[in-house]
């Protein structure tokens, strides 16, 4: 039993607690929440899993929402509602402890050189706090993430803009062709259960020295090592930065520093250096002695340079080299931050499909859009965008009112690939060989190197480990979608890759247990022929004969040929590994929607139970700007709607609570008449916003709740509330729309006050009054 073993009395529903606009959006929804699920008998509870509150908790200053909830997703009646969190980059990290500080909890500062052990422990504790630290605990599942119908028929009906793409445009991948984690990768399947070891071997000899020490593996575990050699990487990116200002392009640089909590801000880090390697050859001891790092981004590095001894020297020397080198893409032109500023502010699954959407532009210093050069390191996932922008170039934007759906089923459980890979990578200190050895079980001989590879000082190494059981679920979770829906499932894998060439003698004979077979030319040769034949029409033939039409296809492929569905009209499952999971769940809906905030994103959690994720994005950041300048929030909920409906119906699954059924039907019914009605908040102060938006749906949902027959109790009780709502709605939008304009202070960033914050989101006495009531 553990500390945090669920207790019976755990509600039917946890919601988490999250950050930014999604936790501002909760203090206004949560209430309304609350009301109608009281009154009809089913329980929901909150967990705080936000940057502050895990701070909080690691130091005993807070439970642990997080640990309470890890454990309950063991449990077949965990029913639990995730909202996006704040993957914290170093600089967020910082700035969340130094406001927590500022607010008077006792905690310590972030040891950037730990001298003691007291000071390592610290540091440890808060490096297990920064990256994709949450999610990976929750998703004990793989993924399910789709638009519902009533939202697809949404976006065709009032399809969002798209900019225009040009055949003359100039917007290009730039990725590597050696020396990165894709061309390095290899892949083993472990037989038996067992141990491994990762160890160093110094060149030319010298101790071999542990990096991780037990590693537990079960039988059948695919294991991956694979390094990104620091001197192709620096080469690589040196190329880009002269590529992009000879030929005019903007320098953008796409990664996911956040999640990839070890390597990637390391591989931002070195794009920063790329664009001032004089300053770092001439100033780069004194940038080290003052603990600047480019890891954390031009805007820490250049925070830092006041008021040290020679900084503005030093300043001086980075402004001229950038007005000297390529011209760096603006995440925000007005206040002069570039891609290179902040490592957390461009997140390559969000920043490219924006950027697409966009007519394949971003913008530089003067506001203006303009052709830029994506540079991605990695060439493991970069052919996908490489495609989506060859194909926009041929036959211009997609069309949101024609449009097919681009669906996903993601193999995520148990930390699968490389979104688990935080504790197994490396950055190297010194030349040697890098192990992966069998210390106990495993299949082989104890001490049986499974994998190896010659490394460099500063190369990035890493392991990642994909365990059966969820290769098995994702393959029967495609399958299900694919039966459930008619559409192609796709499974992006490409043969080249080891990692994926070991996944596909795993799918293939999962598939065959599961009695379904490949479609004929499910390895894309038919697809090729038919085009040379210049027939259009997809395969059509089903091999199991049960009209299931399963292939698999290399991720350009895939991409070619879902876009090509797509603009028919045509749906097509994605089914791919973690990485292409997050990529393509904000691509596609960024395209068909305008934004993954309305997916419906389901991860069926493998011990039976729920988790129902709230769109596919992130926290936006830029909401809670807006919010507090201007008070208006137009994060958009339809996500939270969505996941309620579908943990309810999880709650009513599980029985005894008949009632969960009424109330799921119901928000779905209100949340289809409320995207009818056009009721989604406005981007713009002064237009409806995500309070007065959760307004409509109360309404909405009191209505669908009053009009079902099946209880007549719960249809009475709800009756008055939605007559009550229908008279007084006019009122209660003029009051969400009269405190709108001005700016607001609700009491911190990553740990606003509560009763501020709860003030600033209920603004309307008069809904305010109808829900108390209930
Ligand atoms: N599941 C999770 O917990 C996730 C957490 N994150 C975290 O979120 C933060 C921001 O990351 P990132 O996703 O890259 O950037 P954003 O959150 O800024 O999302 C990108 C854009 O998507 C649009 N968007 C996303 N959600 C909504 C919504 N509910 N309503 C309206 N528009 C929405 C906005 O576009 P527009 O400008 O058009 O309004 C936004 O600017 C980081 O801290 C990151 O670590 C990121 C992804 C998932
Ligand atoms: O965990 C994270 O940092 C981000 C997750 C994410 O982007 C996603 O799941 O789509
Ligand atoms: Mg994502």
């Amino acid at each position: 039993m553990t500390d945090h073993q669920i207790t019976a009395t755990e509600p039917d529903i946890v919601w988490t607690r999250t950050d930014e606009a999604p936790m501002l959006a909760s203090a206004s929804f949560l209430p309304i929440v609350e009301a109608y699920t009281r009154a009809a008998g089913v329980s929901v509870g909150v967990a705080d899993i936000s940057l502050a509150g895990r701070i909080l908790a690691a130091f005993g200053l807070a439970d642990d929402g997080l640990a309470r909830l890890g454990d309950l997703t063991s449990s077949p009646s965990a029913t639990i509602i995730k909202l996006p969190n704040i993957s914290a980059s170093l600089p967020q990290l910082k700035a969340a402890i130094a406001e927590l500080r500022g607010q008077g909890f006792d905690i310590p500062e972030y040891p950037d050189a730990p001298a003691s052990p007291l000071a390592e422990e610290v540091r440890a504790a808060y490096d297990a706090i920064k990256g994709s630290a949450v999610n990976p605990v929750l998703r004990q599942g793989n993924s399910d993430r789709r638009a519902p119908a009533s939202v697809k028929a949404y976006a065709r009906s009032h399809p969002h803009s798209m900019g225009e793409w040009s055949p003359e445009s100039r917007t290009r991948v730039a990725t590597m062709d050696e020396g990165d984690f894709k061309h390095n990768e290899r892949s083993v399947i472990v037989s038996e259960g067992g141990a491994l070891e990762i160890r160093f071997v110094p060149a030319g000899g010298g101790e071999p020295r542990v990096l991780r020490d037990h590693l537990t593996v079960t039988a059948g575990e695919v294991v991956d090592a694979t390094r990104m050699s620091a001197a192709a990487l620096d080469s690589f990116l040196a190329t880009q930065a002269a590529a992009a200002k000879e030929e005019g392009l903007l320098l953008s640089v796409h990664l996911k520093a956040t999640m990839m909590k070890v390597s990637d801000p390391v591989i931002f880090g070195r794009a920063v250096a790329s664009v001032i390697p004089r300053t770092l050859a001439e100033h780069g001891d004194a940038l080290a002695a003052a603990g600047l790092r480019v890891e954390d981004g031009l805007a820490s590095i250049l925070a830092g340079l006041d008021g040290l001894e020679g900084g503005e020297a030093i300043r001086d020397s980075i402004t001229a080299e950038l007005a000297d080198g390529p011209t760096i893409s603006m995440v925000d032109s007005d206040k002069g931050i570039t891609n290179l500023h902040v490592p957390s502010d461009v997140i390559i699954d969000a920043s490219m499909p924006a950027m697409i959407r966009r007519g394949g532009t971003l913008w530089d210093a003067d506001g203006e859009l303009r052709d830029t050069l994506a540079v991605i390191p990695d060439s493991s996932y970069a052919g996908v965008y490489e495609a989506v922008i060859e194909d926009c170039k041929a036959h211009g934007a997609l069309d949101p009112t024609t449009m097919g759906t681009v669906p996903n089923v993601g193999l995520m459980a148990r930390k699968a690939e490389e979104y688990g890979s935080h504790d197994k990578t490396f950055i190297m200190d010194a030349a040697g060989q890098v192990e992966v050895a069998a210390i106990e079980g495993a299949g082989v001989e104890p001490g049986t190197v499974l994998l190896s590879h010659e490394v460099e000082a500063g190369d990035i190494w890493r392991a990642c480990a994909t365990q059966d059981a969820p290769i098995r679920d994702w393959v029967r979770l495609a399958i299900a979608r694919a039966r459930a829906t008619g559409a192609p499932a796709v499974f992006w894998l490409d043969p080249e890759r080891a990692h994926d060439a070991v996944l596909i003698s795993l799918v293939t004979r999962y598939l065959a247990e599961e009695g379904v077979t490949l479609t004929e030319g499910g390895d894309g040769a038919d697809e090729r022929a038919k085009k040379a034949d210049g027939d259009d029409a997809p395969v059509e033939d089903s091999a199991d004969g049960a009209g299931l039409d399963i292939r698999i296809l290399d991720p350009v492929a895939a991409t070619r040929l879902s876009l090509e569905r797509a603009r028919r009209g045509e749906d097509t499952i994605s089914v791919t590994g973690n990485v292409l999971r997050d990529y393509n769940t904000d691509l596609f809906p960024i395209l068909e929607l305008g934004t993954s905030a309305k997916m419906l994103s389901v991860v069926p959690l493998m011990s039976g139970g729920g988790l129902y994720e709230t769109g596919a994005g992130g926290s936006a950041p830029k909401h809670v700007a807006q919010l507090l300048a201007e008070n208006h929030l137009r994060w958009d909920s339809l996500g939270e709607y969505l996941a309620l409906a579908e943990a309810l119906r999880h709650v009513a699954d599980r029985g005894g609570k008949p009632a969960a059924a009424l109330l799921a039907d119901a928000l779905d019914t209100a949340t289809t008449a409320f995207l009818e009605a056009d009721h989604s908040p406005g981007r713009k102060r002064g237009q409806i916003d995500n309070r007065g938006s959760s307004a409509w749906l109360a309404l909405e949902w009191a209505r669908a709740l009053a009009a079902q027959s099946e209880d007549p109790e719960l249809a009475g009780a709800f009756r008055p509330v939605a007559e009550e709502l229908e008279a007084v709605m006019g009122t209660i939008q003029s009051e969400m729309l009269a405190v709108q304009g001005g700016a607001v202070d609700i009491g911190g960033y990553y740990h606003p006050d509560a009763e501020l914050t709860a003030a600033v989101m209920r603004p309307s006495a008069t809904l305010n009054a109808v829900i108390n009531g209930i």
